[in-house]
């Protein structure tokens, strides 16, 4: 059954808008080194600032990063924290691991740190008197806001969190209650892959829906003959 929704947007609309989640890719190996028109940068702003925040909260700043001298202070400390990471695996996996390439900091032209000012707004802020996360969580959405605008401009993005993120925000500054939530790097692209880079270089692949959707109650399963789990396989 279709309901007339005159609130939905028009057909093609939909369809840009369910392209660029689709097609979204975190991106580190295929930057090129052009710069990003300031008018675009100001697009994909405006996108991340119109992401919902708890009690409109807006805790996010967004520092723009081209200084390679910066990147580098960055770069080094992803160098160091991805050597103990690499040191979570053994055998095959540790050297399925080294071969990823996890950063692009100095091949993309631009890195953006955005960051989540914990104290923004004051002690009391609306919807935020129990989950005190919440604030992380409304600037999470402001990265992805960022991150599909940026796929719909043809701009990749690559999200860095192998950092520590004191040093980080020593490197970048930070007065005491920010915190860096994401680190990004920023550029045009040669291609978008089709898929996960972590999938098609086998290191894990996109889990199946049906087995992620469940009813009423955790571990309930959708029961054979529902019409949902006929649509989840008719995919
Ligand atoms: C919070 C967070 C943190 C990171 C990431 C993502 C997110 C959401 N991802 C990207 C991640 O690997 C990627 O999103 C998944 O592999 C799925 O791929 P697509 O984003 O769909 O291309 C990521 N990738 C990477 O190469 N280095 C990294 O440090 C991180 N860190």
């Amino acid at each position: 059954m279709s309901i007339d929704n005159q609130n939905a947007f028009p057909e093609q609309e939909k369809r840009g808008l369910y392209r660029a989640i689709q097609e979204r890719r975190d991106v580190r190996s295929q930057f090129l080194p052009d710069p990003i028109p300031d008018e675009i940068l100001v697009r994909l702003l405006e996108a991340a600032h119109h992401a919902p925040s708890v009690g409109f909260m807006q805790p996010w700043d967004f520092l723009v990063i081209d200084s390679v001298e910066v990147r580098q202070e960055v770069l080094d400390i992803f160098e160091r924290e991805n050597e103990r990471a690499a040191e979570n695996y053994a055998g095959d996996r540790a050297q399925a691991y080294r071969s990823l390439k996890l950063q692009g900091i100095l091949e993309s032209p631009m890195n953006l740190c955005i960051t989540c000012d914990r104290s923004r707004g004051g002690p009391n802020v609306l919807g935020r008197n129990t989950i005190v996360e919440t604030d992380l969580f409304s600037t999470c959405l402001a990265v992805q806001n960022l991150w599909l605008a940026a796929r719909a401009e043809g701009i990749g993005v690559g999200w860095v969190s192998i950092l520590d993120q004191q040093e980080l925000a020593q490197v970048l500054k930070l007065p005491e209650d920010v915190y860096p939530l994401a680190y990004l790097c920023l550029g045009y692209v040669s291609e978008f892959l089709d898929q996960p880079e972590l999938q098609a270089k086998g290191w894990r692949s996109r889990l199946s829906l049906e087995e992620l959707v469940h009813r009423n109650r955790w571990g309930a399963g959708l029961a054979p003959g529902d019409e949902l789990i006929s649509l989840l396989q008719r995919r």
